[in-house]
């Protein structure tokens, strides 16, 4: 009975990333992924590179997916205007900005040199 639990959990899991695929931002980031998995397979990137780059692209959606829950249970919590909720929302949004910063700062590393290398010689 416990792996028709986990199933069900699964399945919850995954009703949860189609939830984060409704939201703009997350789309965003999808899109934004699959542009850095496709520059990936064109300058061919090593099996480091590639598990960095995944890396990346799998923090910034569990991130991204976190910030939207934190949002939805603060709409849930204080509908109102409330100064404390907008502090969490702020915190929650800035962790998502921190991430993708990140994210960019990474892909720039592994791009950048092969960019030059391999498209101006
Ligand atoms: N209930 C609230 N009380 C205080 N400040 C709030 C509240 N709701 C939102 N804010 C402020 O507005 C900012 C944006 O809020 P929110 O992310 O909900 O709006 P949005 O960007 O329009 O939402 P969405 O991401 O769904 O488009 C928050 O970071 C916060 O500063």
């Amino acid at each position: 009975m416990q792996i028709l639990k986990m199933l069900r959990s699964f399945r919850y899991a995954l009703a949860g990333i189609r939830i984060l695929l409704t939201e703009n931002n997350a789309q965003f980031h999808v899109l934004a992924g699959v542009v850095v998995v496709a520059a990936g397979f064109y300058f061919q990137i090593s099996a480091n590179e590639w598990a960095i780059i995944i890396t990346q692209i799998g923090l910034v959606l569990v991130v991204e997916a976190l910030n939207t829950a934190i949002e939805k249970l603060c709409d849930f919590v204080s509908p109102e205007y409330e100064q404390l909720i907008g502090k969490v929302k702020d915190l929650s949004a800035g962790a998502v900005l921190i991430m993708s910063i990140v994210a960019v700062i990474v892909g720039f590393i592994i791009f950048l040199p092969k960019l030059f290398t391999q498209t101006l010689f």
